[in-house]
């Protein structure tokens, strides 16, 4: 399914030092100069679920297999990106790919971190790269409008419907705002999809904050917090410095002393992991055998077959039921043949509507 969550945001302000801290595949580089990264860096990242750990204490499985999403580390882009400043279109095609976005924006003082848009200014910064992109999407559809108009006097039924979307995104990108805040239908979506829109992306910021501030914000992240709040989005304050290190330590003693020493519970990543996985709209499922516990990811709404497949295509093919116990029956009674004995196994067919934490057992032919 290879979902992508990019990470984007001006130069200089913790990118690849948040991709650092989430990915557990390869490093990026991250240095205090600007345009340290170019090429993007794509790493996979455990979606961490305590769930998970709890049906393992249950089942006493071989081997524990979390479930995962693809964290791409982008290039910064600058004012001028949408006209090609600073390689902006290369890094801006490398947003196109991604399914949703995670906006960082500095949030700490540190005049030996390098910034070329003046004193610390989060609304500013985040004005700066949401400018840029709306602009490459109003050049995307004011590319297409004279096109759309001609057709749409065919009276072509879909052309018309097209040149009508068009005209009304680009009202709305010209006031500044995100194609996603239009609130499209499907049906018009679907009219301009070919445009892949930038703006059309959801959106979760991170605020950087410094050290000190990473439990009680600052200043800098009170006013992006409540920028974020007007559109309905969500903000991580967290110190990405502090969460690079975190994810350094091998030995988890050592990490706990660690996080002690910050008075943390978690580290903050988790936290963003998860929203990550919200915007992406996503939803898990279990699987808890002897031989593993697993999560599984589905996009929300999606029925038990396509559930199945996820794990193996034969499994969708070849679907005949599902055997269903929701999370807090299986922990409740403690086992499946516990849960069965109580009721709490359930046989789910072809049209069933898998939720979030239930724990499946498919039955198929192939
Ligand atoms: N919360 C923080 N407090 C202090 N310094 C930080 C913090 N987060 C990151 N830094 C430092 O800021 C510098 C830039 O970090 P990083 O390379 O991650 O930025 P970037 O956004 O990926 O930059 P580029 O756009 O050039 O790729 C690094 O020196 C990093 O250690
Ligand atoms: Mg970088």
């Amino acid at each position: 399914m290879a979902l992508q969550a990019g990470i984007v945001g001006l130069p200089n302000v913790g990118k690849s030092t948040l991709f650092n801290a989430v990915s557990n595949s390869a490093k990026a580089q991250a240095s205090n100069y600007r345009f340290c990264t170019i090429e993007p860096n794509v790493g996979l990242v455990n979606v961490p679920d305590k769930r998970l750990n709890v049906l393992a204490e249950l089942v006493l499985p071989e081997k524990i297999v979390p479930t995962q999403i693809e964290i791409v580390d982008i290039a910064g882009l600058v004012k001028g990106a949408s006209k090609g400043e600073g390689l902006g279109n290369k890094f801006l095609a490398n947003i196109r790919e991604v399914d949703a976005i995670i906006h960082v924006i500095r949030c700490f003082e540190d005049e030996n971190v390098l910034r070329e848009e003046g004193p610390i200014n989060p609304i500013s910064d985040k004005e700066i790269i949401e400018t840029e992109l709306q602009l490459k999407d109003l050049e995307g559809v004011e590319r297409k409008l004279a096109r759309a108009e001609k057709m749409a006097k065919t009276g072509d039924a879909q052309s018309k419907l097209e040149f009508e979307v068009l005209k009304k995104c680009k009202a709305h990108l010209e006031k500044g705002k995100n194609i996603l805040s239009l609130g499209l239908s499907k049906e018009e979506r679907a009219a301009v999809a070919d445009n892949f829109f930038l703006t059309d992306k959801p959106v979760l910021y991170v605020a950087n904050v410094d050290e000190a501030s990473m439990h009680s914000g600052n200043k800098y992240s009170d006013l992006l917090v409540a920028a974020a709040r007007e559109e309905g989005a969500q903000v991580i304050v967290m110190t990405n410095a502090i969460e690079a290190q975190i994810a350094e330590f091998e030995d988890p003693e050592d990490k706990q002393m660690f996080m002690d020493e910050y008075k943390m519970e978690e580290p903050a990543l988790d936290r963003l992991i998860h929203s990550a996985y919200e915007l992406l709209n996503l939803s898990t499922y279990f699987t808890a055998g002897v031989q593993e516990v697993r999560a599984w990811t589905i996009h929300k709404g999606w029925k038990a077959p396509q559930a199945a497949g996820v794990i193996h295509s034969d499994f969708e093919k070849g679907f005949i039921k599902a055997e269903v116990i929701s999370y807090n029956d299986f922990v409740q009674y403690k086992s499946e043949a516990a849960a069965r004995e109580n009721g709490k196994l359930r046989i789910e067919g072809k049209e069933y509507i898998v939720q979030d934490g239930d724990v499946m057992h498919f039955r198929f032919n192939v």
